[in-house]
């Protein structure tokens, strides 16, 4: 199965070019693309009109040849650089993680969660360890494809690895494409099967 962008054109309403003009990429099972530009080239904006996020544009998203489902836990999940942004601020994270179904509790001690962080709320909680229950989310069997934008910029570099390495494992163990959304050649080097540039 692969995830894939054809031929997109996107702009932000009020402006008056393209800031994603004919931009093609495709992902497959398995696979850890980097993708890679300068900043402001329209990174994140691309990772939301993968996952669903942005609507508006012209061109095709199709998972396994199809428009991606809506409306259901979605199949292409995206993580955001600033978790904070990605949860209700006025619900306890217990909730907010129960709204996407039961959840792996090996997979919560492995990412670090513990569990009275979801007894709390988002403003309760420091961004690195926000960060690691958006990631628990989004790794469910369900997921096909998981956009990670910028996800571990905000994190020290022994919780960056260690936050990837869970990431990478239960990836493989499910077969699930990542887009990794990344300045940072290092990671991209170590955890890329493949790297894509967008100038
Ligand atoms: N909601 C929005 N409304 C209007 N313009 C936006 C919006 N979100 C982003 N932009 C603009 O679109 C352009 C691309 O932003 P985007 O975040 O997609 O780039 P990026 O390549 O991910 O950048 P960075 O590497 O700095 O994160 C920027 O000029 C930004 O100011």
């Amino acid at each position: 199965m692969k995830l894939e962008a054809n031929h997109i054109y996107f702009k932000y309403g009020g402006s008056a070019e393209w800031l994603l003009e004919d931009i093609s990429l495709d992902i497959r099972a398995g696979e850890v693309v980097g993708l890679i530009g300068t900043s402001g080239r329209g990174k994140s904006t691309l990772g939301k009109i993968l996952a669903g996020q942005i609507g508006g544009y012209k061109g095709d998203v199709l998972l396994g040849g199809k428009p991606v489902p809506k409306g259901i836990y979605s199949p292409v999940q995206l993580i955001y650089q600033h978790p904070e942004l990605a949860v209700n601020p006025r619900w306890k994270l217990g909730k907010t993680l129960a709204e996407a179904g039961e959840y792996d509790d090996g997979l919560r001690r492995e990412l670090g969660v513990k569990t009275h962080f979801l007894d709390r709320y988002p403003n309760e909680l420091s961004g690195g360890e926000l960060q690691r229950i958006c990631v628990m989310r989004a790794l469910r069997p369900e997921t096909r494809f998981l956009i990670a934008d910028e996800i571990s910029t905000m994190l020290d570099v022994i919780t960056q690895s260690q936050i990837w390495h869970v990431v990478l494992d239960y990836a493989k163990q499910y077969g699930i494409g990542i887009l990794a959304i990344t300045h940072n050649e290092h990671l991209a080097g170590a955890i890329c099967t493949r790297k894509v540039f967008m100038q």
